[in-house]
């Protein structure tokens, strides 16, 4: 037992042999919360009156979209049923929800962390996705017991015994072996309760060693300040006890210490093997970094435990508020939301065109999307988001190099190489979808890595593609080339040199940066000529004759012009009475607020939405 410098009574431990963790993993959609739900019921931590559909999924709009953003731990008393091993004992399992979506492939990878096992559930009616395969891979890495589940049985269109067949074969056990569910009507879910104290190992940990407590996850919560998710892996960590960051050193006092069942219930302390909460007080979940160990600041552990990835930002858009004036609510909402989200990056860029904004850098687009959804919603902020573009590398002639987070930065001058972000992605799809598939990622400048049949008609196919020709609408081409069918996962796997160029676009002679894109060479003159052609319908016709160009460097590719009119508009009435010329003249006045003036352009504010909202090489959003 080590010394503490504290007069704390031992925390009421609980018997490792008789803890349980586990998380539950899947495609999105296949049924994660719904089975979560089931199970707070089913153990009765939540009862019938309080239950609400995704009981788990506390913010509003993950609840709209039905996705779940940030993972969340809860604990579960079961006591195995009758004719079990065990039967009769309380157990303790400590139920982690993991995100689903490509994006926040990270808040897995922590959350699996904490697990001994997993639940690997698979939607009865659709089969094996890319992201079953992306998180069996990252489950399999942290060696997790897995339990093979076939979900929604209950559908008309299931079809168990195929997929029984299709998982069995993936994960190397009987057709038999897998459990089939229905989360919805609670349908097998007992006998997956049973399965998990039966197959999840139980945790194992040094119980008298100085605590190591493992950070799976960080929320910002307005009233109580920085919620910390743990796992005690060795020792214990008791209320009032001082701690330490392992990564930084810095020192925090533990405020409160306990689990979630669901709600926040408080208790002395957490021992090997449990998952809990604990505050200290921080204010920011940088401060609480995921993937950190805790340990005591006196005579605490020397070691860290073990391997987490820093989230790193891989697409950047420039945020701007549509009336300038919201600049300050912006930046007080950007500094809000970072109090939540570790990855979130951000700073502050000013565009001629488009005035003061902040540069923002995402996981991804849906990352982006949510970011962008939560400011409009939650703030009540109306924004412009220029276009996405992922991080490039500028190597110059001299030496210099240039990491290039906004295309209007890209470096002019004799540029030796450029590298561009790449990444691994998987396809899975019904193997009738083949050719469609490889006709999409080969326009994108993909690279075929390979292609193995998971069942008679089902494919799997991998591809090295540029990231700049994922981020942008290629799941939406995706999907719609395989009506629906095909899911992708991927994940980056380093940089390539490639051919590329900057576009600007100048208007009467002069370039306007928001307009700005790093297209492959290949594909610039068809990104020009859109544009341009684009912004010719947008903006209207002025006092003066208005030529639009795209050019790279000095070169111009493409070109068309806005033909001049008058622009006194009381010349139409001359003579005529006076209040007719009034209400010209206001209506005048009330139509140039919604223009930009960019240079001695106007541009209407239409134009930047439509323009950047659009992807980069021609082929329009759905
Ligand atoms: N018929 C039927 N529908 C189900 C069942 N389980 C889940 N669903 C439905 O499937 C949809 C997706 O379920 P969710 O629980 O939101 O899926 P999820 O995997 O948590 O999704 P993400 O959190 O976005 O990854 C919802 O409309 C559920 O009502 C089931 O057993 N039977």
């Amino acid at each position: 037992m080590p010394a503490t410098s504290t007069n704390v009574p031992e925390p009421s431990r609980t018997d490792p042999d008789l803890l349980r963790n586990f998380c539950i993993i899947a495609h999105i959609d296949h049924g994660k919360s719904t089975l979560a739900d089931r199970m707070l019921q089913i153990t009765g931590v939540v009862d019938q009156r309080q239950m609400r559909a995704q009981y788990l999924d506390r913010m509003d709009i993950e609840r709209e979209r039905g996705i779940t953003i940030k993972s969340q731990a809860v604990r579960l008393p079961w006591s195995p049923s009758e004719g079990e091993e065990r039967s009769g004992t309380p157990h303790i399992l400590n139920m982690i929800d993991t995100p689903g979506h490509v994006d926040f492939t990270y808040e897995v990878s922590r959350s699996l962390a904490a697990c001994e096992g997993c639940v690997l559930l698979v939607d009865a009616a659709q089969g094996i996705e890319a992201q079953t395969l992306a998180n069996l891979y990252l489950a399999m890495e942290n060696d997790l017991t897995i339990i093979p589940v076939l979900n929604k049985i209950d559908l008309p269109a299931a079809q168990p015994e195929k997929f029984a067949a299709e998982l069995a074969n993936l994960v190397g056990c009987e057709p038999e072996d897998v459990l089939r569910v229905s989360a919805k009507t609670g349908v097998g879910v007992p006998e997956l309760l049973n399965k998990v104290v039966r197959e999840v190992p139980a945790p194992v940990g040094v119980k008298d060693a100085p605590a190591r407590a493992m950070i799976f996850d960080s929320v910002y919560d307005a009233y109580r300040g920085v919620v910390t998710y743990v796992k005690v892996v060795d020792g214990t960590l008791r209320k009032r006890e001082r701690i330490r960051m392992m990564s930084t050193g810095a020192a925090h006092e533990l405020l409160e210490i306990g689990t979630n069942s669901p709600e926040m219930t408080a208790a002395d302390g957490l021992s090997v093997g449990e998952v809990g909460y604990l505050i200290t007080g921080v204010k920011d979940v940088r401060q609480s970094k995921v993937g950190d160990t805790i340990t005591q600041l006196n005579n605490g552990a020397t070691e860290a435990l073990g391997g987490y990835k820093d989230p790193k930002p891989m697409v950047f858009s420039g945020l701007y508020p549509l009336d300038g004036s919201d600049y300050p609510e912006l930046r007080e909402a950007l500094d809000k939301l970072q109090l939540n989200d570790a990855a979130l990056v951000y700073e502050p860029e000013t565009s001629a065109a488009l005035g003061f904004g902040f540069r923002v850098g995402f996981l991804g687009l849906l990352h982006l999307e949510v970011v962008r959804e939560r400011l409009e919603r939650e703030f009540g902020l109306e924004l412009i988001a220029t276009a996405p573009n992922v991080v490039y590398q500028v190597d110059m002639e001299d030496g210099a190099q240039h990491e290039v987070t906004n295309p209007s930065e890209f470096p002019t001058g004799k540029i030796d190489k450029v590298h561009e972000p790449v990444v691994r992605a998987t396809v899975l799809a019904p193997s009738e979808f083949i050719g469609a598939i490889m006709e999409l990622c080969q326009t994108r400048r993909g690279t075929l890595l390979g292609m193995d049949y998971l069942s008679e008609d089902r494919v799997e196919i991998r591809y090295t593609l540029p990231l700049a020709e994922v981020v942008f609408d290629f799941f939406d081409q995706l999907k719609s080339k395989t009506r629906g069918y095909a899911s992708l996962d991927y994940e980056p796997t380093g940089e390539q040199i490639a051919d590329l160029v900057k576009v600007d676009i100048l208007l009467h002679g002069d370039k306007v940066d928001a307009f700005s894109a790093i297209c492959h060479k290949d594909k610039a003159y068809a990104y020009g000529v859109r544009l341009v052609g684009k912004l010719r319908e947008l903006i209207p016709r002025q006092g003066f004759e208005v030529p639009i160009q795209a050019a790279i460097g000095s070169r111009v590719i493409a070109r068309e012009t806005v033909r001049a009119i008058r622009k006194d508009v009381l010349a139409k009435c001359y003579g005529g009475d006076i209040s007719r010329k009034r209400k010209l003249l206001e209506k005048q006045k009330e139509g140039k607020k919604r223009m930009k003036m960019v240079g001695s352009v106007e541009v209407p504010q239409e134009a930047f939405i439509a323009v950047l909202s659009s992807d980069s090489d021609g082929d329009k959003k759905k």
